[in-house]
């Protein structure tokens, strides 16, 4: 494995406290509370005008934090009204900074939430372990512009899954590095703005963790881009398996080949030879056997799924992995729960409906799923959806925002399949090339004029695509 991205990496609420463990020996938890409510109040005085405020403070640290930023915010004259949910333990660094804390603490919070100009909600962070209880979710419902500190209450850091209920943030300020629970669905769509800040722990720390999960960004790979000596071969051959009624499939995937760079695209047909021909001059449509394709030593990368029937995919799949050449399988490949068929590929991209029709119902998060089919079979999967997950069967997860709406299109996914094909036929090591894949993909999305292209659209902007995953460093926001 290379040496891990610590730049990208997000951190498990478990993970988080190993490194509060490990901080401890050189900065206090009491200095670290009120560095973090420190930089919560710095992001809300440039953000929102002095206004009534309460602060909602639960009995962990995150609850600390919310004393140190009631404090902060009184003394740059915002009028602050502190409810305590939940008393600290008595010499807890909460309870400490809850001694801090001097001005009003209000026993009816209520009366004061719908009131207020802004709630802040420091009631629980990483430490949530159970459902919010009824009283707790009915006082945050009645909230109308908050600010989270660490993470909205009821957002499970880890999942991003809502745990009996959590407020709409518009802003929520973390530490450290982002969580899970901050990029996974549901929980994005709760944090609103989110801001990473630096509360004085070391990066070395991570030296202390077995990072496994990153959020999915250039810079966590890297793409090759055009050298002066480029040759055809050398970019890349990828081949895509024909099916012999839907012919659209495997066509949108050996143009998404082309498209994002590949410099030799061949299509090895079931059947209807001559409409594949006709559909692009570039492509080399097979006169021979299989047999005889797969003995070409350049041939290394095949795409086997789109647009096949089962019965294709029965006949063809085991040929190419006996074969042993990598191959990316997608839609057809997908039609049996029997998913040993699947040993041997190198990637599977199914969205929701296909993984479960694979592996059975997701029981618990969407990572361990993806995590755990990896594992069964011993290939990357990328999990398809608005918040696609990238799960090596080593462990390592990528979690993707860095897409939009307008990848939900038929064909879409047979794109897909087409670029991360190109990017392995470069030699790119698997997860990454998935990885890269599923960014340059989202950007392809994005660079459309409207919110509503085609498939075929997509493919015209890849090459734009590739080259922006090239040059892009910078974490969006979406
Ligand atoms: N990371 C950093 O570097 C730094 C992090 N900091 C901050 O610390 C936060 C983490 O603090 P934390 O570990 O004390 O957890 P927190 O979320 O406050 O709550 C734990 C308490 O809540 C309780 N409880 C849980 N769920 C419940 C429920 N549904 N309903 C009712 N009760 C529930 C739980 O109860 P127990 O299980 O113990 O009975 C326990 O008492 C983190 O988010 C960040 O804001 C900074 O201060 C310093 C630097
Ligand atoms: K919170």
């Amino acid at each position: 494995m290379t040496k891990p991205n610590l730049e990208f990496a997000l951190l498990t609420p478990t993970q988080m406290s190993i490194v509060d463990r490990h901080a401890a020996r050189t900065i206090s938890i009491i200095e670290l509370m009120e560095n973090a409510g420190w930089a919560v109040t710095q992001e809300i005085l440039k953000r929102y005008r002095p206004c009534s405020v309460l602060v909602l403070c639960g009995p962990g640290n995150n609850g600390g934090d919310g004393y140190v930023v009631a404090r902060l915010l009184a003394q740059a004259g915002w009028a602050v009204y502190v409810s305590s949910i939940a008393n600290p333990k008595s010499g807890s660094d909460a309870d400490i900074a809850a001694k801090q804390w001097t001005g009003m603490v209000v026993d009816d919070p209520e009366s004061y939430i719908k009131k207020v100009g802004l709630v802040i909600d420091a009631v629980f962070g990483a430490g949530l372990n159970k459902d919010l209880d009824l009283h707790i979710a009915n006082l945050l419902r009645k909230a109308k512009h908050v600010v989270a500190i660490d993470m909205p209450s009821g957002v499970n850091g880890e999942t991003g899954q809502i745990m009996g209920y959590a407020p709409h943030a518009e802003l929520t300020v973390t530490f450290f590095k982002a969580k899970p629970g901050h990029y996974l669905l549901p929980g994005r769509e709760y944090r609103g703005e989110l801001v990473v800040k630096d509360i004085g722990i070391t990066f070395e720390i991570l030296s202390q963790i077995e990072l496994k999960c990153w959020l999915n960004e250039p810079g966590l790979w890297q793409i090759p881009t055009s050298e002066l000596t480029d040759y055809k071969y050398r970019r890349g051959t990828v081949s895509v398996i024909g099916g012999s009624q839907m012919i659209g499939a495997a066509r949108l995937s050996a143009h998404a080949a082309l498209n994002s760079g590949a410099g030799l695209v061949y299509i090895f047909a079931l059947g209807n030879r001559d409409c594949y021909s006709a559909s692009s001059p570039c492509f080399i449509v097979d006169h021979d056997s299989l047999e005889t394709a797969l003995k070409d030593l350049r041939r290394k990368i095949w795409v086997c799924g789109p647009g096949l029937l089962a019965n294709e995919v029965n006949e063809i799949l085991p040929q190419l992995i006996a074969a042993n050449v990598k191959i990316i399988a997608d839609a057809g490949a997908f039609q049996s729960d029997q998913y040993d068929m699947l040993k041997g590929v190198s990637i599977i991209t199914p969205h929701i409906g296909e993984f479960e029709r694979v592996f059975g119902k997701i029981k618990g998060d969407k990572i361990s799923a993806a995590r755990l089919a990896a594992k069964q079979i011993g290939s990357v999967v990328v999990l398809k959806g608005a918040d696609t997950i990238i799960a090596s069967p080593d462990g390592r997860v990528a979690i993707n925002q860095h897409a939009s709406s307008r990848l939900a299109t038929a064909g879409s996914g047979d794109t897909l399949t087409g670029i991360v094909a190109t990017l392995l036929a470069t030699g790119m090591p698997v997860w990454e090339s998935a990885c890269a894949g599923v960014w340059v993909h989202g950007e392809a999305g994005l660079l459309c004029d409207h919110s509503w292209p085609s498939a075929e659209i997509l493919t015209e902007n890849l090459g734009k695509a590739r080259d922006n995953a090239s040059i892009s460093k910078n974490i969006v926001n979406l």
